[in-house]
């Protein structure tokens, strides 16, 4: 598959609370989730932004990638992913701009290619049919001037912002029979969430 016209924007910044630490940090034996979040969006995307409350965690981590690795700390800190999407979307070079948390250990380049065939304007989303899905989704650079102001106002939420915007969404009827979907949406709050996912993958969690 070439690599795409879009950039990744890597959210992991958050304070992971639910799961009790660093969900940047998480990791089997010394195989890091992140590491293989970065190598998941390195083989579709030239430009990746990542956007953290650790910069020095990233620093040289993927000096081995031909990619664009940007690292860059929030502007805007410790109020959320939707300042953490205004960060990535000033830092990126693309119009077009897809969304991908640190905690979504599956990735589909189906539905990537899906996504990228629709027309849409602002952003892009997954309806579930009860909230909009932030993460594995587009946004368009030009968003970060209503993000500015939507956060200025002391909002905070981002399935809030995307209700204000009318995000443009995609339906389950229209997805269903992609591989593997139901998958690509699941993220990991608790550590429940982690044993499930290693259990799921052959890896015995002590
Ligand atoms: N850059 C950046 N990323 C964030 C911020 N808040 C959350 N994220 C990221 O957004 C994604 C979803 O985060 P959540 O699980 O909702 O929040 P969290 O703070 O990581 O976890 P909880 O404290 O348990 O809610 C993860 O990739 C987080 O790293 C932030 O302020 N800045």
């Amino acid at each position: 598959m070439d690599k795409k016209e879009l950039t990744a924007i890597l959210l992991s910044g958050g304070k992971s609370t639910r799961m009790g630490k660093d969900k940047k940090k998480l990791n089997y034996k010394g195989s890091f989730l992140i590491d293989t979040i970065v190598e998941n969006l390195a083989r579709y995307f030239n430009e990746i932004v990542i956007v953290s409350n650790e910069v020095d965690f990233f620093k040289d981590r993927y000096n081995s990638y031909d990619n664009n690795i940007i690292i860059r700390e929030d502007i805007i800190k410790n109020i959320g992913p939707c300042a953490g999407l205004y960060t990535g979307l000033i830092s990126s070079s693309n119009e077009d701009n897809f969304l991908m948390a640190c905690d979504m250990p599956y990735f589909s380049c189906q539905y990537l290619e899906y996504l990228e065939n629709k027309e849409y304007k602002k952003a892009l989303v997954y309806d579930n049919g009860k909230y909009l899905e932030p993460f594995f989704a587009l946004y368009k650079k030009e968003l970060f001037e209503n993000i500015k102001i939507y956060l200025n106002k002391g909002r905070r939420s981002i399935n809030g912002f995307l209700n204000e915007i009318s995000a443009y969404t995609v339906e389950y009827e229209e997805i269903k029979n992609i591989e593997n979907i139901n998958k690509v949406f699941r993220n990991l709050n608790y550590p429940q969430d982690w044993k499930n996912y290693l259990e799921e993958n052959g890896k015995r969690f002590d």
